[in-house]
């Protein structure tokens, strides 16, 4: 179903003409809206191939910083290819907007599937994490720091494969030891030494992950609060609960990942080696129901 919204007809074309090219793009379903993006499935004219096209007005692209984060954004994302990266297909412009065309993920992301979940199980956390964990170890093994790890920037394919997405907020290591300053945004789930401007590196990106897995295992992020004052302050003082109905391995692992200072996390290659991901089963695949409701426990045996 296309959507009607008229405002769109004026700026964003039915068919999105890539000059540079020479090829076009049918304009499909409407996705949703991501930061200064509309977000809609596009469908190449010539190869009938789909793909999801982020579609920024130019006319949002007024401050130079603006622009010099979308460059930096296609820069990062285009040198990338790896099973657990989205897809970067192209990029191009016309007089109205700035297009990014990317790798479809049919069954959006982890957000979506954790507000219909909440908690999910050991076995379908095993499942995600090692797949985000080895898309992290790739990005940080080409020195980039991803810096908005969270639900809504884990896409999930067709066969529920993990795909980071979203390099808004990402940065490259210039040289050994390169400490960054500051971040232009908000991080979700935010380390406390860019809170508290210590100057930070890839171990922003393992204390998300810490923060993803305490979410899919418990249901409610580690430091949420009614305030964002007071979850920054809970992140400061590095204050969390696990509940206990976690099994050791797995809290362990959360405890690793989340530790206020950031040369007391381990890299991503450790965590890849942790027993949590051999003290129980791990699904070679998860079957779409799991979107929707937990797995029984005698169809766990088979997963
Ligand atoms: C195109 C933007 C974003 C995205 O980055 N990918 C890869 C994606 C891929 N497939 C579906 N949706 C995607 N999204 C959604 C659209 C609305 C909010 C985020």
């Amino acid at each position: 179903m296309t959507s009607t919204r008229e405002d769109d007809k004026k700026t964003i074309p039915d068919v999105i003409v890539d000059k540079t090219r020479n090829c076009s793009y049918q304009r499909l379903r409407f996705f949703g809206k991501g930061g200064f993006a509309k977000c809609y499935e596009i469908q190449h004219t010539a190869t009938k191939e789909v793909f999801a096209g982020k579609i920024v007005p130019k006319s949002m692209m007024t401050k130079a910083s603006h622009r010099e984060k979308m460059a930096q954004e296609i820069s990062i994302h285009r040198s990338l290819c790896h099973k657990h990266v989205v897809g970067f297909h192209s990029f191009f412009e016309d007089s109205a907007n700035i297009y990014i065309v990317l790798e479809l993920c049919k069954r959006r992301s982890l957000m979506e599937l954790h507000k219909r979940r909440n908690a999910i199980t050991e076995p379908e956390t095993r499942y995600f994490m090692h797949q985000i964990l080895e898309g992290v170890q790739y990005l940080h093994s080409r020195r980039i720091i991803h810096r908005d790890l969270k639900l809504g920037n884990l896409f999930l394919d067709d066969e529920l494969h993990v795909k980071i997405g979203d390099f808004g907020l990402a940065s490259r290591i210039e040289y050994e030891g390169e400490r960054k300053q500051t971040v232009c945004g908000t991080p979700n789930y935010i380390a406390p030494e860019i809170l508290t401007r210590k100057g930070h590196s890839l171990e922003v990106d393992i204390w998300s992950l810490g923060c993803i897995m305490y979410t899919l295992l418990v249901g409610t992020p580690p430091f949420e609060t009614s305030s964002l004052k007071d979850t920054y302050k809970r992140i400061k003082e590095c204050e969390y609960r696990i509940p206990s109905t976690l099994r050791k391995p797995a809290m362990e692992m959360i405890v690793m990942q989340l530790q206020e200072e950031p040369a007391n996390r381990p890299s991503v290659t450790k965590l890849l080696q942790h027993q949590f991901f051999t003290s129980g089963i791990m699904p070679a695949a998860l079957p779409p129901s799991c979107l929707t409701t937990a797995p029984r426990t005698d169809q766990l045996e088979k997963l």
